[in-house]
């Protein structure tokens, strides 16, 4: 497995790139980053805090920076925001820089998994599953865009995703492995 490129998880809020990526990271003893912890650990504060005080503007900036220098790492396991596609420069950082795997899931679910959580602000809206949908329509195609492998997580747990990551990402990258002894 050492032979691995980089592992980059994109996809919507609720997908399961945080839960799914840790695993993953521990199944290939690969380092895990997120690029939204980092934002935070960098900043010394949340990301609601954040959009509040420098608004969502501010957070992109610190988010394609941290992207920036996270990409530049060699042998991880990154997940990002559900944002992180909208910017061309992120695009072509994680594109050029390792494989990228685009999680996808229903807006039902991301509705059920993100429900109780207050951390993120785009969803603290009157009607979040709206919202979930109008971002789906308009990232959908940026995901599909920079993805070089697509992964549903919404029909099994997240360790059976990461599992399956696993054996098609080893097989993009060495297409003959499921013919060797
Ligand atoms: N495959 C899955 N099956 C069931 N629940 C899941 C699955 N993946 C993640 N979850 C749950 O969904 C919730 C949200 O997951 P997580 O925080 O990993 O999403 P995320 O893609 O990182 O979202 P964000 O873009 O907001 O950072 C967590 O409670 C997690 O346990
Ligand atoms: O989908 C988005 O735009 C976001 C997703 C989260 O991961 C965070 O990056 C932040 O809450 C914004
Ligand atoms: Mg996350």
């Amino acid at each position: 497995m050492q032979d691995l490129p980089n592992l980059f998880l994109i996809g919507p809020m609720g997908a399961g790139k945080s839960t799914i990526g840790r695993l993953l990271a521990a199944e290939l003893c690969r380092d895990f980053y997120d690029s939204d912890h980092e934002i935070q650990a960098r900043c010394g504060a949340d990301i609601p805090w954040i959009f509040d005080v420098e608004g969502e503007a501010g957070f992109r900036e610190r988010e394609a920076q941290a992207i920036d220098d996270l990409t530049r790492r060699s042998g991880i396991v990154m997940a990002t925001g559900g944002g992180a596609v909208i910017r061309e420069v992120n695009r072509r950082a994680l594109r050029e820089r390792g494989t990228v795997i685009y999680l996808y899931t229903t807006v039902e679910q991301q509705l059920r998994r993100t429900a109780k959580d207050r951390n993120r602000p785009l969803l603290q809206a009157e009607d979040p599953g709206r919202v979930l949908r109008d971002l789906f329509a308009a990232r959908d195609p940026l995901y599909r865009a920079t993805a070089d492998l697509i992964v549903r997580t919404d029909r099994r747990g997240p360790k059976a995703v990461a599992s399956e990551i696993v054996r098609r990402v080893t097989k993009l990258v060495d297409p003959l492995q499921s013919c060797k002894a």
